[in-house]
């Protein structure tokens, strides 16, 4: 959807429009070395194999840090506090039966070791080499972003 970044705004508007925005909370998890954990979406998932950074769709009610803290229990079994996440930029990307905002947080303290409890593999990257995992078309720009901070 590239395209519709050259396109006058009204028409990309127009496109954007009939596509409903979901909201997705994602933290990049950075441990001692300073490596970054991602996790590979398990077959019979959407955009299954690709790498990505742990978090879920906000749910009605919730804010993102509320959902993060939900998701990081459910995915990985660690427990994080609020406190613990902090903002550090967003994806904005339109796919093709939906645009998908999503807020990626940074956090370096949680309770627990994180373990795959939903069937993905998981694995400690450095900044510089996640482009080495194949992650959705949203995450492209964020890998940049981490190199430049990490
Ligand atoms: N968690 C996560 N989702 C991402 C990333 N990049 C990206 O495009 N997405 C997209 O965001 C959408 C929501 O993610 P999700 O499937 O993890 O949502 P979820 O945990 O609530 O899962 P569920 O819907 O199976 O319950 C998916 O379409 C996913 O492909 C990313 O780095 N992390
Ligand atoms: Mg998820």
């Amino acid at each position: 959807m590239d395209i519709l970044k050259s396109m006058p705004i009204t028409e990309a508007n127009q496109m954007a429009a009939t596509k409903p925005t979901i909201l997705v909370a994602a933290v990049a998890l950075v441990d001692d070395e300073n490596r970054v954990l991602i996790a590979q979406r398990p077959q019979g998932k959407s955009m299954a194999g690709l790498w990505e950074f742990p978090g879920g769709k906000v749910e009605p009610g919730e804010t993102p840090e509320i959902a993060l803290i939900r998701e990081l229990r459910e995915e990985l079994a660690i427990d994080v506090t609020e406190a613990c996440l902090a903002p550090f930029t967003f994806a904005s990307h339109l796919y093709e039966k939906f645009h998908l905002l999503m807020p990626l947080y940074v956090c370096r303290r949680w309770h627990g070791i994180p373990c795959p409890a939903e069937g993905q593999t998981l694995k400690w990257v450095r900044a510089n080499r996640l482009t080495e995992y194949e992650m959705p078309p949203a995450d492209i720009p964020l890998i940049a972003m981490l190199r430049d901070l990490l």
